[in-house]
């Protein structure tokens, strides 16, 4: 077994208000994402979202089906995004081999049975992020090299905002049931992400923080727009946002970040902005 897992429930918001640093480090970060030769879930209730991330080194790793499913098969009624941030590796796919380099993606639809990560070289090893949601609907397997993305600038330096957003699996780029994910990169001397702060109560969204330089941080802030918290964040660390959350950051550097979200709508641009100066 090299699966496993650990369930986060859902909190409300009157609830959030009350935790200190640990509890809510304990309900919202994932300190441990990528993990040697392991696949480690976190099942979040929130929209049933699944995050977790797998290096190959010592040996290839199947992807298993853990309790919580009660399926078979990870994929029997799931869909899966992953994005590989290390070096070249493979993913088979019941027999099919998709060979991902640095920042290439690779969606796989519901219904697909035997899925192996592995990496082509154990010294620079593949690092593979995977976020799954519940799938109603078979939609074919497709990768997602660099140029198949959507990009948009956002931001200006003048705000420390500058930023490169790539949309990677959107449903312009391919078929989802539910799952979007993408990667933005800050621009040297930004720091600042998703600032003016949103809210989308129809998705929940998970960040996951990768290219911190060592001994900087990403202090990400989460809350209801008038009830705001914040959670000190190292590399390679995710972090989950409740649908009635901000998701917001702010790095002592520059930084890149992989969001993935899942709920009612396929609509990206469905978010309610908050005003900077309304925050609380
Ligand atoms: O709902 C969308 C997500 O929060 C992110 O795509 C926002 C983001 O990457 C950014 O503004 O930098
Ligand atoms: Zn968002």
């Amino acid at each position: 077994m090299n699966n496993n897992y650990e369930v986060r429930y859902a909190s409300s918001p009157e609830a959030v208000k009350q935790y200190d640093t640990e509890a809510l480090r304990n309900e919202f970060l994932v300190e441990n994402v990528m993990t040697k030769d392991t696949l480690k879930w976190v099942y979040s209730h929130y929209d049933r979202y699944m995050v977790s991330g797998v290096v190959p080194v010592t040996k290839s790793i199947e992807l298993e089906s853990i309790d919580p499913l009660k399926s078979e098969n990870f994929l029997d009624r799931r869909e899966l995004g992953i994005i590989n941030i290390g070096d070249t590796g493979t993913v088979t796919v019941d027999g099919n081999s998709y060979t991902l380099e640095h920042k290439e993606a690779l969606y796989l639809g519901q219904g697909n049975k035997k899925v192996v990560f592995s990496s082509k070289s154990a010294n620079n090893p593949a690092q593979f992020y995977l976020n799954s949601t519940p799938a109603h609907k078979a939609f074919p397997n497709k990768k997602i090299g660099i140029n198949d993305v959507e990009v948009v600038e956002l931001g200006a330096p003048e705000t420390a905002n500058a930023r490169t957003l790539r949309k990677y699996i959107v449903n312009s780029v391919v078929d989802v049931c539910q799952l979007q994910m993408g990667m933005t990169t800050l621009k040297e001397g930004s720091v600042w992400n998703t600032m003016p702060a949103h809210v989308h109560d129809r998705r929940m969204e998970v960040y996951f923080y990768i290219e911190v330089p060592e001994d900087q941080a990403v202090c990400h802030f989460m809350g209801q727009p008038n009830e705001t918290r914040h959670i000190w964040m190292a590399n390679n660390q995710a972090v989950i946002s409740p649908p009635w959350s901000i998701h917001s950051g702010s790095g002592t550097s520059n930084y890149t970040f992989i969001w993935g979200m899942a709920g009612e709508n396929l609509d990206y641009s469905d978010m309610d902005t908050c005003k900077i100066n309304e925050l609380r």
